[in-house]
């Protein structure tokens, strides 16, 4: 691979599942900016939010999505936060090549109703909240260089199929090797 595949979208699109299993297809490393970020704090993401806010969140995503950027090609899935700031959007540009998940919003609350994990979540209106974060975060989504469809009933393996299939059509040039 000549540059890095950058999964990015909303919580729920299955950027961390999806993202795990293109990388062993194209047998590259896998990073996840979430699981980078609680492993670097020895903390969940629900304690870091509780404990330091959203801004110092904030901030370490920034930081390891650089550090993840200078390591050597693979895939990145990040947080569904971490496309909204421009100097991310930047850094990703500049070494990678940026993939929205795109998925519909009862797939998206179907998947993360059932996991307390996702402390922007914790409202009095989860269901609320995660269609007014779409609505927000869409058009910024959309800039990315590319955009991939999940489909409801796919499974994981057939969605992260078809993905592979899309990009090696869409850029021969960034995945040189048929593994
Ligand atoms: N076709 C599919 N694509 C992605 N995730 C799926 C699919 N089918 C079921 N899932 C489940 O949905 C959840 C997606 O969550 P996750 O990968 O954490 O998304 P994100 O990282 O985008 O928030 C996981 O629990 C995953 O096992
Ligand atoms: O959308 C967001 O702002 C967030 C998404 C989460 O990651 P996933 O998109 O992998 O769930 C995690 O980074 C944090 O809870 C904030
Ligand atoms: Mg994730």
């Amino acid at each position: 691979m000549t540059r890095h595949i950058v999964l990015i979208g909303m919580m729920g699109a299955g950027k961390t599942a999806i993202g795990l299993d293109l990388a062993r297809r194209l047998r590259v490393p896998f990073k996840d900016s979430d699981a980078e970020i609680e492993a670097a704090a020895a903390m969940s993401i629900t304690e870091i939010f509780a404990r330091d806010g959203e801004a110092f969140f904030r901030a370490r995503e920034a930081q390891v999505l650089g550090r993840l950027l200078a390591g050597p090609p693979g895939v990145i899935s990040t947080g569904g936060g971490a496309w909204m700031r421009p100097e991310n959007r930047q850094m990703v540009a500049a070494r990678g090549l940026s993939v929205w998940l795109n998925c519909s919003p009862e797939t998206l609350w179907m998947r993360v109703r059932q996991r307390p994990t996702r402390p922007l979540l914790q409202t009095a209106d989860p269901k609320g909240t995660l269609l007014r974060l779409l609505e927000e975060r869409g058009p910024v989504y959309a800039l990315a260089d590319a955009e991939f469809v999940s489909q409801a009933g796919d499974s994981i393996e057939a969605t992260s199929g078809r993905l592979l299939t899309q990009l090696r059509a869409a850029h021969p040039d960034l995945i040189q090797e048929i593994p």
